[in-house]
């Protein structure tokens, strides 16, 4: 598989990356390490949803698309000031269908996604061994089964998770050939 999906390189700025995947695929964890090595703003994309939205998650449920379409508005908006402000950004959200990303690169230009990209039982152990947050790893399923991976006709590229978040980083970092601004 070619894990380059759609960007040449070098990318134009401003430009934000939306790490997406499923819950447990390391997004927080690997969004916050580039963000901080490339010196942008970070947005955790769980810290937009609606309170219902976590309250549901939390109580074992998995989101529908309505639940979604306000919390998508919120990262959509998130990516439009940044990019408004000629400022580069890293974003974290599940973005797990076509759709969703459609409403987040509305504009059709400066997002680059980023899909973290793994297995069920890789990304289940490790849910596994993840505490202190709400998403139940019960829900993990649910999320393989709304998950729609990234196409070559959409912007972005997919990284394997397999290797330690550092590692994969500076993939992200050297296959999209940023710079530390
Ligand atoms: N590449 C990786 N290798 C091993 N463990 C990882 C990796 N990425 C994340 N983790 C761990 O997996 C769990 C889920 O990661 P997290 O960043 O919270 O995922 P997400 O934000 O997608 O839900 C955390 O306990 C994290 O420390
Ligand atoms: O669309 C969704 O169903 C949620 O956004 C979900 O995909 C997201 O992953 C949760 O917010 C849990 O948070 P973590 O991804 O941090 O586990």
């Amino acid at each position: 598989m070619d894990p380059r999906v759609a960007p040449t390189a070098p990318l134009a700025e401003p430009v934000v990356l939306v790490v997406m995947g499923v819950s447990g695929s390391g997004k927080s964890t690997v969004g916050a390490l580039l963000a901080g090595r490339l010196g942008w703003a970070f947005e955790e994309g769980d810290a937009l949803h609606p309170r219902a939205n976590i309250e549901k998650m939390t109580a074992g449920h998995p989101l529908t698309d309505e639940d979604r379409y306000p919390w998508l508005e919120k990262v959509a908006g998130w990516v439009e000031r940044r990019l408004d402000q000629g400022e580069n950004g890293v974003i974290t959200c599940s973005a797990l269908k076509r759709s969703y990303r459609k409403i987040i690169n509305r504009r059709r230009s400066g997002v680059v996604f980023v899909f973290l990209s793994g297995s069920e039982t890789t990304i289940g152990e490790r849910l596994a061994g993840r505490h202190a947050h709400f998403m139940p790893a019960s829900l993990l399923s649910s999320q393989f089964a709304d998950l729609e991976e990234l196409t070559q006709d959409e912007p972005g590229i997919r990284v394997d998770v397999g290797p330690n978040p550092g590692v994969i980083a500076q993939q992200i970092i050297d296959q999209l050939g940023l710079k530390p601004s």
